[in-house]
């Protein structure tokens, strides 16, 4: 019987710095991730989760520039596109990947809303970086002229951030639990969700991204996943990172994270949200979540690299 693993993909596996975000190049990057992936098959069955901060954004920029002839989309609407054009791209290139190796499985993205509280102090304090990178002058231009609210993004230039509430629960799961009760390789939860709110005993969009990490534990929580293992762009984490005394980790207990976490070790736009999802999944099931570079993935499911946080 195989392990079932929520492996969450990073930026980097479809758009990579300094590079032109076009479809083509997407499609380039995620037909490498694919090859990574597809090597886990034999021991894993598989949920995919993605970001969508770079793409959601880079529509809302698009969406801004057309205003004058189409009307804007509402963010969460936004968020289904990017789940619709990042999950036929994913489904497009592990299928290639899986067509080359002669491996026969079915793939699918599930459009995932997920439910947050209408309450959440989140919407009151935009946090989550969406689209390109702007200079400290441009992005004064833009929170001014434009009433965007713009933040610096851990050393690497200044974005527009959004709010970002909690993820509470997908209202998916069930179908997600039987796709992969299918051995159907299912992408959902993609950029984090769809946000949405309970009013009336009804279900209503909010404008908002969920952050994929927490989304991730969320859904692995819910579908029972063996493991969640996060995929980013460092082989392991690390603590002091680009100090002199850096320390790659190995390990880490759920305690230890959660020290170093209050300690300001792992930053709010790239690790912090990781380490918190991590401290969710293992706190809540026992299991344990494995964070790496998707490169290095065969190595570190055998236990060769990346960081372990475990109970
Ligand atoms: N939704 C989300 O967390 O996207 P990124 O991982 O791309 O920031």
């Amino acid at each position: 019987m195989k392990k079932l693993a929520v492996v969450a993909i990073g930026g980097n596996a479809v758009n990579r710095p300094g590079e032109e975000a076009t479809a083509e190049n997407m499609m380039k990057n995620l037909a490498e991730t694919a090859h990574f992936l597809v090597s886990m098959l034999d021991e894993y069955d598989i949920v995919i989760t993605h970001g969508n901060g770079p793409q959601v954004g880079n529509l809302l920029v698009q969406q801004e520039l057309a205003k004058h002839v189409i009307p804007p989309f509402p963010l969460d609407v936004n968020d289904a596109q990017t789940q619709g054009s990042l999950g036929y791209m994913i489904a497009l290139t592990l299928g290639n990947e899986l067509r080359k190796r002669s491996m026969e499985r079915e793939i699918t993205a599930v459009v995932t809303q997920i439910i947050v509280d209408k309450n959440d102090p989140g919407f009151q304090k935009p946090s989550k970086p969406v689209g390109p990178f702007y200079s400290k002058e441009e992005a004064e231009k833009l929170q001014q002229e434009k009433g965007w609210i713009m933040k610096e993004d851990a050393g690497r230039g200044w974005r527009r951030v959004v709010p970002s509430p909690i993820p509470l629960d997908i209202v998916e799961k069930n179908v997600i639990r039987t796709l992969v009760e299918k051995d159907v390789i299912v992408i959902a939860a993609g950029g984090g969700g769809i946000p949405v709110i309970q009013e009336n005993g009804t279900l209503r969009g909010v404008e908002a991204v969920i952050d994929k990490d927490r989304a991730s534990a969320l859904l692995a929580k819910e579908i029972d996943a063996d493991i969640l293992i996060i995929l980013t762009g460092v082989e392991k984490v690390y603590i002091n990172y680009n100090k002199p005394d850096q320390k790659a980790l190995d390990h880490l207990t759920v305690e230890e994270a959660k020290k170093y976490l209050a300690e300001g070790q792992f930053p709010s736009g790239s690790m912090g949200p990781k380490i918190e999802a991590a401290i969710d999944f293992v706190t809540s099931t026992g299991r344990e979540c494995l964070i790496t570079d998707m490169a290095v993935l065969d190595k570190a499911l055998k236990g060769l690299t990346g960081t372990r946080i475990t109970l």
